[in-house]
């Protein structure tokens, strides 16, 4: 063990425990989850095709390459990389990294979806058909496997010339496979260009909502108008994610940029997974129109209930975590019972933190619920999405509360007794 900057102890990296099923799972999730974005996809375009069908239907292999896929992927990510390198914006410091230093990022991400929106709409007003997205869905997915293979690969190269206080340390453990999975670099950048920072937010996030909108265009192309279900789809996925961008700082306080290294499975995560399976729900309404029956039409006016109660939740526990990592003195948090650690940061026991020991992950979930309402109930692939997120966000949960028993020992005991339910008030 040996002693960081401020004064606390870290494991060193080769002990830390493996996650994600160690080895195994460092072999077998880059095998299987892409694959798993195809299967997905071609099901969602499918007519009558049933999820739980086997053998699970893929798409053929001449309808996996398109140049200009390809084309249309490079140039989207170097357009938001353009755009990240824009002086616009604030810039702001990240957390205290163990050497002491605290890192600069550029706040402008929310110019970068609007600039993005701006030239889009010029686009289509131009005449480009928004709505060939559909087609090209499945030869843009290969293209941004493929990039997130490469781009690991030059990440996990490059680490080797990464100083040892750089290094995250989950992501250290010697096992080739693991590491390049998991992650090597906590931080990487091209000078100023922070690329676990910039893929997190930027061309995966906003590509979700152009796939979207994409998909509308489609639906508009073969019905004359976009229906309902697909306006709300559109509209509650692009307020989650223009809701992300504008709070982009908060960011700065999560896992993956604290915690995590940057390897395979954050950037397939950020480039291939949020953008092909996030808009699944769209590419299904494309293909599974929903008639308004009465059931549809009362779900349709519940919707925005457990979305709207989820956004609350989700965005004033962020904020309220966020705001007393940065200034514990600041009004809006000074005021909340908080629990002294060894470590000299306090941990909050009342306002959100009080209710359950994830709150945020709470609304993520009652919103994820309330996306898949407006596809109806005749299949399983608008579900997928929230089926998912349970899984990835109670698995999640139980690896931040191994990390924070780590790090704040009996303090985190006291915590768990004083607030007893980690995501469900009263359930878990
Ligand atoms: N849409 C998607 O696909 C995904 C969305 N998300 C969302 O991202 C958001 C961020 O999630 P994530 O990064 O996982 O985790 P959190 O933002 O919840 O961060 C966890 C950290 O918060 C700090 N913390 C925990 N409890 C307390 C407390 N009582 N008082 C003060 N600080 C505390 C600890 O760090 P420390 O004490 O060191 O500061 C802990 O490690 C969530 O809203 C989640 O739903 C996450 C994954 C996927
Ligand atoms: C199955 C697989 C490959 C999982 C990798 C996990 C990633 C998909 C997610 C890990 C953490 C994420 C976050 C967001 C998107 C999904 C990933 C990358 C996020 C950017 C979504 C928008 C939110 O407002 C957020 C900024 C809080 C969030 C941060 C974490």
């Amino acid at each position: 063990m040996r002693p960081n900057s401020q004064g606390l102890k870290h494991k060193s990296s080769h002990d830390t425990e493996r996650e994600f099923g160690g080895t195994l799972g460092a072999i077998c999730i880059p095998v299987f989850l892409p694959l798993t974005v195809l299967f997905l996809i071609s099901v969602s375009r499918c007519p009558e095709a049933s999820v739980l069908k086997w053998p699970p239907s893929l798409p053929s292999t001449d309808h996996l390459w398109d140049p200009l896929a390809l084309m249309v992927l490079l140039g989207w990510i170097s357009l938001h990389a353009l755009l990240y390198l824009t002086p616009v914006g604030k810039v702001s410091e990240g957390l205290v990294l163990r050497d002491g230093t605290r890192l600069k990022y550029p706040i402008n991400g929310f110019h970068g979806l609007c600039i993005s929106g701006v030239l889009l709409l010029l686009l289509v007003g131009l005449g480009a058909p928004l709505g060939y997205l559909f087609e090209l869905l499945v030869p843009l997915a290969v293209c941004a496997i493929a990039v997130s293979f490469l781009f690991s690969v030059y990440l996990y190269i490059r680490s080797f010339c990464a100083p040892s206080d750089a290094l995250a340390l989950g992501g250290n453990t010697g096992n080739p496979l693991y590491d390049f999975f998991i992650g090597r670099e906590l931080n990487p950048r091209i000078g100023n260009f922070d690329l676990k920072y910039f893929c997190e937010l930027r061309p995966g996030l906003i590509g979700w909502v152009v796939i979207n909108l994409g998909m509308l265009m489609k639906e508009v192309e073969l019905r004359g108008s976009p229906s309902l279900a697909m306006i709300l789809v559109n509209c509650f996925q692009l307020l989650y994610v223009a809701d992300a961008l504008w709070n982009e700082e908060a960011v700065l306080t999560t896992m993956d940029i604290v915690h995590d290294g940057f390897g395979f499975m954050l950037v397939f995560g950020d480039l291939a997974w949020v953008p092909f399976t996030y808009s699944l729900q769209a590419a299904f309404l494309v293909v599974h129109p929903q008639a308004l029956t009465f059931l549809g039409m009362a779900m349709l006016i519940f919707f925005p209930l457990p979305s709207g109660v989820g956004y609350y939740i989700f965005r004033k526990s962020n904020s309220q975590k966020n705001q007393f990592r940065r200034d514990p003195s600041h009004p809006s948090v000074a005021r909340l019972e908080t629990i002294a650690t060894a470590t000299g940061k306090r941990l909050l026991v009342s306002g959100w933190w009080g209710l359950v020991r994830h709150p945020n992950y709470l609304g993520d979930l009652l919103m994820a619920l309330a996306w898949s309402l407006p596809c109806g109930f005749s299949h399983l692939l608008p579900y997928f999405y929230v089926i998912y997120f349970t899984i990835l966000l109670i698995h999640r949960e139980d690896r931040d509360e191994r990390q924070c028993r780590a790090k704040y020992g009996l303090a985190w005991d006291t915590y768990c007794r004083r607030v007893p339910y980690r995501i469900f008030p009263y359930i878990y």
